[in-house]
């Protein structure tokens, strides 16, 4: 189930429309299916929802193990009122190419879809369409239902195959993905409240403005993470927005800030950068448990600041 329960009685959203590898996603939440799930068009209007109170959490894409970070949703998380990851999914991605009836390879000059979808067929493109254009879309799915309703911008489509079978699209090439085996993980936000129960294979996301521009910025960001133990999962940087050169990190770790090498990591940075937001621990989509030396364990971090209070 959800790691947080929903007794709001509040729908979920989730980048829409029907068929993305997203909404895929909501559906493997256990409990999901029993709720109303309404789409947005994209990361931040999502996000809009839950911040206005108008759902209870959003589905979104945050990274893909080809492409990396997606900006939409790390941007639409770090900025705005706070907000607090619940709960994470991992989808394996495949692609199939669509068009509308009648439609052959031959006629395809451009190509509807999301910049990370593109991004994973590439090199197909290049072998068999070199000249089509990229013609971005908020979604997968999005692309496909403008095919339907009948675009002059592309001729076709990339998206899953469940949409090919919704929309009544034809197929013209499956499996089109450069990287078999590639997946996409995506985040379930809620508003910030309960925490999830720590479950011992957990992770915790930061945001972490680079509080002075000096030399050793940010190693000194890291070594709060190095000296506790706390492995880094995902690092990226994004620009602010305020003025060239000003970045937040986006950071992955494993643990749970119930953890006390964690929570001791999080005074540390808060310290470093006191402007840095806490967007939740939640269980590891893998349940992979991180090895954790005595020295930074639960116990040798109580016994540790036991020994201080004793001194005083
Ligand atoms: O467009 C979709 O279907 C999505 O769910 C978005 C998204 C992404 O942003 O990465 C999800 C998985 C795929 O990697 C391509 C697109």
């Amino acid at each position: 189930m959800i790691s947080v329960p929903n007794t709001s009685a509040l729908p979920l959203t989730f980048l829409g429309p029907e068929g993305t590898f997203t909404e895929a996603a909501l559906l493997q939440v256990p409990g999901a299916v029993d709720m109303e799930r309404i789409p947005s068009t994209n990361a931040a209007s999502a996000l809009a929802k839950v911040r206005k109170g108008e759902a209870f959490a959003a589905m979104l894409p945050i990274e893909n193990s080809i492409e990396g970070g997606v900006p939409a949703t790390l941007d639409a998380i770090s900025n705005g009122l706070e907000l607090r990851i619940l709960h994470e999914v991992v989808v394996p991605v495949s692609f199939v190419l669509v068009a509308p009836a009648g439609v052959t390879l031959a006629d395809i000059t451009a190509v509807g879809t999301h910049p990370h979808a593109w991004a994973q067929t590439r090199d197909w493109f290049g072998e068999h369409l070199p000249n089509a254009a990229h013609v971005p879309a908020n979604s997968t799915a999005a692309a496909a239902h403008s095919l339907v309703a009948g675009t002059d911008a592309f001729q076709a489509a990339v998206c899953a195959p469940l949409v090919a079978e919704q929309t009544g699209l034809n197929i013209l090439a499956a499996a089109i993905e450069d990287n078999i085996g590639a997946v996409t993980r995506f985040i379930l936000v809620g508003q910030p409240g309960t925490l999830p129960e720590p479950t011992g294979a957990d992770k915790t996301t930061l945001a972490i403005p680079l509080p002075e521009d000096h030399p050793g910025a940010l190693m000194a960001i890291l070594e709060q993470f190095a000296s506790r133990g706390v492995n880094l999962s995902r690092i990226e940087s994004r620009p602010t927005g305020q003025f060239l050169g000003h970045y937040i990190f986006s950071v992955d770790v494993d643990g749970h800030v119930r953890d006390a090498r964690v929570a001791d990591a999080l005074r540390g940075l808060h310290r470093v950068s006191p402007g840095m937001r806490f967007l939740g621990s939640y269980p590891r989509a893998d349940r992979q448990e991180p090895l954790i030396r005595s020295y930074n364990s639960d116990a040798a971090f109580g016994e540790a600041a036991d020994w201080v209070d004793s001194l005083l």
